[in-house]
């Protein structure tokens, strides 16, 4: 993929601008460093968005969604029609995700990848759909490289409207069966782990059933290795053994970093694909928030290698974008404390040493 806008540079943050955040933070009327965490959250927004008064008012969250040819394996708790199911859900605005965005003014963007049932007649419903889902990675290659580059084609474009449309803050969200077998078996190409020691429940399976989950990521793995995959290459794992909507996330999280938009990333699933823009991109992360950590195991070892800090530990194990926008108020709370606390000279209150 030579030349593509994949080699594009990402943006640079605004480190005068950081500096001077910093100076300004140090003058509003409270002890130094009194506010934690929410006074750099404030100065790295105003760094990335190179302004005074930080924002993270227009959100726009994009849930991409696809099939999975490793659902069939028996990988999870549900049938792999909730992944369409679930889309319906979203556009008729029951879904956890549809409430989140409703209560924060958030838009709410759903794309469908290529799911058993595409295309899907759903309202609302962009269709990007590359296939009737992944083909089982258990056997052979989840995708080939055309469709990748589509996945993560369509990921970008994504974030190129939100950004023309007047973007704050970008989060990506997700949905599909099956989908915590890929992003499992990324995670232990990339980090070059064992399967067990990342795999989980996703939506509830039991241990004996996770063994199982774990020896199937592990043998297949192994058959793309011995196949010639160079697994420590994101381009290469994701072809194999990754999801037209996990593409969708590294294509869109790295178009985020190029243009300079601020992301709040989710949970297990998005931070596989945010670890693959990484990987491409090494300095995405700057660009980044994480809004939780999942209960799903592997999540705390993905963002402890890229060394990401969660805002909340809720035990929220849902996808979707949802741990990502509980977190935006916090961005918004601290957006407002730094925008419009009084300095200790305009209180007249005695600054300390
Ligand atoms: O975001 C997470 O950390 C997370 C953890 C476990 C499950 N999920 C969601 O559950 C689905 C995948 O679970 P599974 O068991 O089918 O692999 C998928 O739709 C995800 O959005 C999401
Ligand atoms: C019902 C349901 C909703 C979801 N949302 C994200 N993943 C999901 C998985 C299931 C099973």
């Amino acid at each position: 993929m030579q030349n593509s806008w994949l080699q594009q540079p990402l943006k640079a943050i605004d480190d005068g601008c950081y500096a001077e955040s910093l100076a300004h933070q140090a003058q509003l009327t409270k002890p130094a460093g009194s506010l934690g965490q929410l006074e750099s959250i404030a100065c790295r927004l105003a760094a990335m968005q190179q302004r005074r008064d930080p924002d993270a008012s227009r959100v726009r969250i994009c849930l991409f969604a696809a099939d999975h040819g490793i659902a069939r394996a028996g990988v999870s708790a549900f049938p792999q029609e909730v992944t369409v199911q679930m889309v319906a859900n979203f556009s008729q605005g029951g879904a956890a995700i549809s409430v989140l965005a409703r209560s924060l003014g958030a838009e709410l963007e759903v794309v469908d990848m290529g799911t058993c049932s595409s295309p899907l007649s759903i309202e609302r419903v962009v269709d990007r759909a590359i296939g009737p889902g992944t083909r089982s990675f258990e056997q052979e290659p989840a995708m080939n490289r055309q469709q990748l580059e589509q996945a993560l084609a369509a990921g970008a474009e994504r974030v190129e409207e939100a950004f023309d449309r007047g973007c704050d803050l970008f989060i990506a969200g997700e949905m599909g069966i099956g989908n915590t077998s890929s992003a499992t078996a990324i995670a232990a190409a990339l980090l070059d782990r064992a399967p067990s020691e990342l795999v989980g429940p996703g939506t509830g399976i039991d241990r004996e059933h996770v063994t199982r989950k774990a020896e199937l990521i592990a043998a297949a793995l192994q058959l793309h290795r011995e196949g010639g995959v160079d697994l420590s290459e994101p381009l290469a794992v994701l072809e194999c053994v990754g999801g037209f909507e996990i593409a969708a996330m590294t294509g869109a999280y790295l178009r985020c970093a190029q243009l300079g938009i601020p992301m709040l990333v989710d949970g297990f699933i998005s931070s596989a694909a945010f670890l693959c823009a990484e990987r491409l991109a090494p300095g995405c992360r700057e660009w980044a928030f994480v809004g939780h950590c999942s209960a799903e195991p592997g999540h705390r070892i993905l963002l402890e290698s890229m060394v990401m800090d969660p805002l909340l530990q809720l035990q929220m194990r849902l996808g979707e974008g949802s741990g990502a926008a509980v977190a935006v108020p916090l961005l918004r709370s601290a957006c407002a404390l730094h925008n419009q606390m009084a300095t200790f000279a305009q209180a007249g209150v005695s600054a300390g040493d």
